[in-house]
């Protein structure tokens, strides 16, 4: 049967598909297709696996109704309209697991680039302005024994609070829609109130996936309850936080800094002021982006394209979740 992928994909998918006698297509030119491409490709395909481009919604949906499978190169699905997708009978898939440690050593890095103002530093060094350096210039912030505060303490969360509390001996609160008990257990994780997270944590650090309830959810007025010390990480969504208020909070004092995998919107723009700023790191969503996690989510999405066509469950469906 024929799959079309809207991104060239890692190797390690395009094999499986391909072992299993699929024909794939692949959009391998450097730009989005337009809307007329989408919709004649989907027509034309068994499947569609998505690796990137604009919104599936319910009018790219109405032309894959013969579809039995979507197949996303991403845990997140917030770009998929779920309902119209259930209604129709198209199965949604994603990748969750495999991209956890890569994602959370993005945060990681962001964490750590920002206390240490790394990518500013690095900046000052091309600008030939390495300078006179005295004791008091230059100064970071520690990390060591601080308290991180996860909001959504899913598979991404776990990992970053595991690799903060082995490094860092960091302590470590969350915040999520359920209580997570090996958190608990094995991080000696305590769950706190949004309220308190806001409160108390040195770092912040969001992994909440992006649903109605949590775009913009980190706006000036939350920001103005946590400490001005405190740095905000986001390698989730960046709907979760109003980029506005962020640059605000960040210039006025009312945080210390900010590091971001994902921007509000995306791509963000070059002379965004959050660019210029000491105490911000920012990267281009990349949080998943090293060859074994492709691969490793290629490879995901292959096998859940494979089995739908075959008529068999898929591993990892997304559908029923569209009411969260
Ligand atoms: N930067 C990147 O490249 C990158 C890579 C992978 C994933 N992501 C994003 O990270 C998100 C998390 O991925 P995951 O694999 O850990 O997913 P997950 O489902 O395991 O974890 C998400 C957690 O967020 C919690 N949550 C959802 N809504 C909440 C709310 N309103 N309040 C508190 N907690 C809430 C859920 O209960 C869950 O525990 C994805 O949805 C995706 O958007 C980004
Ligand atoms: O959700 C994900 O897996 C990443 O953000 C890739 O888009």
């Amino acid at each position: 049967m024929k799959v079309f992928a809207t991104r060239v994909i890692p190797a390690a998918g395009l094999e499986l598909l391909e072992k299993a006698g699929h024909t794939v297509i692949q959009w391998a030119e450097p730009r989005e297709l337009t809307t007329d491409e989408r919709i004649n490709f989907c027509k034309e395909s068994d499947a569609l696996l998505f690796a990137g481009g604009n919104k599936i919604d319910r009018p790219l949906l109405e032309h894959c109704r013969h579809m039995k499978v979507i197949g996303l190169l991403s845990v997140g699905y917030d770009n998929v309209d779920l309902k119209a997708a259930t209604e129709l009978g198209i199965q949604i898939t994603n990748t969750p697991g495999v991209l956890s440690n890569a994602t959370a050593d993005t945060a990681f890095l962001l964490m750590l680039s920002v206390a240490r103002k790394a990518f500013y530093q690095h900046k000052r060094i091309l600008k030939g302005e390495w300078g006179f350096s005295t004791p008091t210039a230059n100064l970071g912030i520690d990390v060591e024994g601080k308290t991180l505060g996860i909001w959504g303490l899913g598979n991404i969360g776990y990992v970053m609070a595991q690799r903060c509390k082995a490094a860092f001996g960091m302590n470590i609160i969350y915040h999520n829609r359920n209580r997570n008990e090996d958190a608990e257990i094995n991080l000696q994780a305590r769950y706190v109130s949004f309220e308190e997270l806001l409160q108390q944590s040195d770092v912040l650090s969001v992994h909440a996936s992006l649903t109605h309830e949590t775009t913009n959810k980190f706006n000036m007025e939350v920001f103005r309850q946590m400490k001005p010390t405190a740095i905000f990480i986001n390698a989730a969504r960046g709907g979760i936080h109003n980029e506005t208020d962020l640059i605000a909070a960040i210039e006025d004092g009312v945080i210390w800094g900010a590091g971001l995998d994902v921007t509000n919107p995306e791509p963000m723009q070059p002379d965004n002021p959050l660019l210029q700023m000491p105490t911000v790191a920012v990267l281009p969503h990349i949080g998943s982006a090293t060859l074994e996690t492709r691969n490793a989510m290629a490879r995901v999405a292959a096998e859940n394209i494979i089995a739908a066509l075959a008529g068999r469950p898929v591993l990892n469906p997304v559908n029923h979740l569209y009411a969260l």
